[in-house]
């Protein structure tokens, strides 16, 4: 079974899949962490984001591996964890650069796509593109600004600049961002967490 979670960025995303995940028994799969590596990578060998053969080169030389655990996926180059560096200013800035690249986006499906069910699945287009076989399906939205407020308890800047970055993050990623057309949409706005999961847990015929 596969479970898709989309949604615009800071929507919840990685929040609530871990936590339906987690009440399922089964992991979940950060599929925007994989191109966080990759815009990390590119950042750290100071290579243009927009050169796709320089950047694939790099994947090749660190062969990037995700290890998605329902108490939240990590990111391994090697020997070395990459997970702490990937939710950086830096990163959020160049990541859109990166995730437009058809050969990388070609290059994340396919590890992906080698992942054994069950999963949890979340990013922009596990529900239309990667894995359209879903058996469910989910989209996350809230307005910026609720995104914002709820990504500055974790980031030092001030929510304004958090929601200006939030807005031009969503343009960027709109052309990939569009929900599945058998998705239940669920706005995030007035829910808690749990609230959101609940709906999902519901949704899945798993509520209590
Ligand atoms: N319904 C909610 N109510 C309150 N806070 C929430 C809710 N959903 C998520 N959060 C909080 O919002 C922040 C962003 O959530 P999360 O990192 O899961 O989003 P995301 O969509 O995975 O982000 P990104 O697109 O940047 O990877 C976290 O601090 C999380 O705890
Ligand atoms: N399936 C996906 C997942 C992610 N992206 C892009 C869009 C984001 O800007 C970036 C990081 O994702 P996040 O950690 O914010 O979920 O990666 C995408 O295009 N497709």
């Amino acid at each position: 079974m596969i479970v898709t979670i989309d949604g615009v960025a800071a929507s919840g995303k990685s929040s609530v899949s871990s936590g339906v995940a987690r009440a399922l028994g089964i992991p979940y799969v950060s599929s925007g962490l994989l191109y966080r590596a990759a815009t990390l990578l590119g950042l750290e060998a100071g290579v243009d984001l927009h050169d796709a053969q320089a950047l694939l080169a790099l994947l090749d030389t660190h062969a990037p591996r995700l290890e998605p655990l329902a108490e939240g996926n990590r990111v391994w180059a090697g020997e070395r964890e990459l997970t702490d560096a990937l939710h950086s200013s830096r990163v959020d800035a160049g990541v859109s650069v990166v995730a437009v690249l058809p050969e990388l986006r070609a290059w994340v499906d396919a590890q992906l796509r080698t992942l054994p069910e069950p999963f949890v699945a979340e990013g922009r287009d596990m529900g239309t593109n990667v894995f359209p076989q879903a058996g469910a399906k989910f989209y996350l939205t809230a307005s910026p600004r609720i995104r914002a407020e709820r990504r500055a308890r974790e980031r030092p800047e001030d929510i304004p600049a958090i929601e200006a970055a939030l807005i031009r993050r969503d343009a960027k990623d709109k052309v990939q961002s569009a929900p599945a057309p058998d998705a239940t949409v669920i706005d995030t706005g007035p829910l808690t967490l749990e609230g959101v999961i609940g709906v999902i847990l519901e949704g899945l015929g798993k509520g209590s």
